[in-house]
């Protein structure tokens, strides 16, 4: 019987895939055309190191002027100097902004006003500032669950709130979340990082309902482990179980991070994910997430039962890390 109830998944499974293939070529080829980013003004916050950095480049690569938020002056202006480099046109401009994303809301706006004013009206903002601390719920402080919040959701939200009315007066724009696949499900040792990460998906899925009227799209890119020095200094003290669980979504490039989410997000697609891990879990927590492909709905909707039942496995075996990593601990401990 279970056999039975197995194949029948297993083929419904090729014929959607199978679908799938075909309409995702023909529309990822000839229907989807992406909007350009000439002439255009990017705002990336976060822009002088890691995603937000290989952002800006793929960004001037498109032709577009580059303004970067972030709080380090002398890592500004060094990553000005990379990025200048990639540009496709002499007159491309590329200016910095050390403004800390989670400080007063003037000053984020007075940072919007005076990039607007040398590179003129933003049509993309990113949101790319963040960073991770791995820890045991219990040996998290309540300073960093409340600086989480502060950089990785209200920073984000402060500086969308700033560029909404511009964009919408202009009907064209993006704007560009930066979660992580650690926001669509909660693992051992970030559950300070999760809440912050989550909450960036309330804002944009509530965000994106507004903004449609106005021709603008949102996306919110959930990417694996990428390999940047925010993922190097998240690593100095991070839990064994953690890491192991983290690990299962696979290590990526910030240069393949970043070109999917420009791609997806010039398209006007909701999800950006990275690899295979990624895409099975954006699809089993699609929940109600604005429609914008119509192939992953067809994927979502054929295959959801079946995806839930793989995540079950994936849950089963961290599950298992997390004991074996605490027997482990026991026996150093008796040992000791
Ligand atoms: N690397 C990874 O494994 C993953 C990362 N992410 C997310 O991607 C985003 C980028 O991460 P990553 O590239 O690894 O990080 P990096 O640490 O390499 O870069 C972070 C950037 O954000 C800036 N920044 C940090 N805090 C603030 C602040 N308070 N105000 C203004 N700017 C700030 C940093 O500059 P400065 O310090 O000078 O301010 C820097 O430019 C983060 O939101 C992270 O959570 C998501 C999934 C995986
Ligand atoms: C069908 C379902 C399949 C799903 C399998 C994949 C499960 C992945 C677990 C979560 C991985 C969390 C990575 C967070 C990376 C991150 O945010 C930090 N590195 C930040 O710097």
């Amino acid at each position: 019987m279970l056999h039975i109830i197995w194949d029948l998944m297993t083929i419904e499974f090729v014929i959607v895939t199978g679908i799938a293939l075909i309409f995702g070529t023909w529309v990822g080829f000839y229907a989807a055309k992406p909007r350009s980013l000439k002439g255009k003004h990017v705002m990336i916050t976060g822009g002088s190191s890691g995603i937000g950095k290989y952002l800006a480049i793929e960004c001037a690569k498109n032709g577009a002027h580059v303004s970067l938020v972030a709080r380090n002056p002398a890592l500004l202006e060094e990553a000005r100097a990379e990025i200048l480099k990639f540009a496709s046109a002499a007159e491309q401009k590329v200016s910095c902004f050390s403004t800390d994303v989670s400080g007063p809301y003037e000053q984020v706006e007075r940072t919007v006003l005076q990039a607007e004013e040398e590179l003129g009206p933003l049509f993309l903002l990113a949101n790319c500032a963040g960073y991770a601390k791995a820890a045991r719920f219990e040996d998290t402080s309540v300073e960093e669950m409340k600086k989480l919040m502060a950089v990785n959701y209200l920073g984000a939200a402060q500086f969308s709130r700033a560029v909404i009315s511009g964009m919408k007066g202009r009907r064209e724009g993006s704007i560009v979340f930066v979660s992580s696949q650690g926001g669509l499900c909660g693992i051992y040792g970030f559950a300070a990082y999760a809440a912050s990460k989550f909450a960036l998906r309330g804002l944009a899925e509530a965000l994106a309902m507004e903004l449609k009227p106005y021709n603008l799209t949102v996306t919110v890119s959930f990417p694996p482990d990428t390999d940047t020095p925010g993922f190097a200094e998240e690593n100095k003290d991070k839990p064994e179980e953690t890491r192991l669980i983290s690990e299962s979504a696979g290590l990526f490039s910030p240069e393949t991070v970043a070109k999917l989410l420009l791609d997806h997000s010039l398209k006007g697609k909701f999800i950006s994910t990275v690899g295979l891990e990624g895409f099975l879990q954006s699809t089993v927590c699609a929940g109600m997430s604005p429609v914008t492909s119509f192939v992953d709905l067809l994927i979502q909707v054929f295959s959801m039962g079946l995806v839930r039942l793989v995540s079950a496995f994936y849950l089963f075996k961290f599950d298992r890390i997390v004991v074996k990593c605490m027997e482990n601990r026991d026996k150093k401990k008796r040992s000791l």
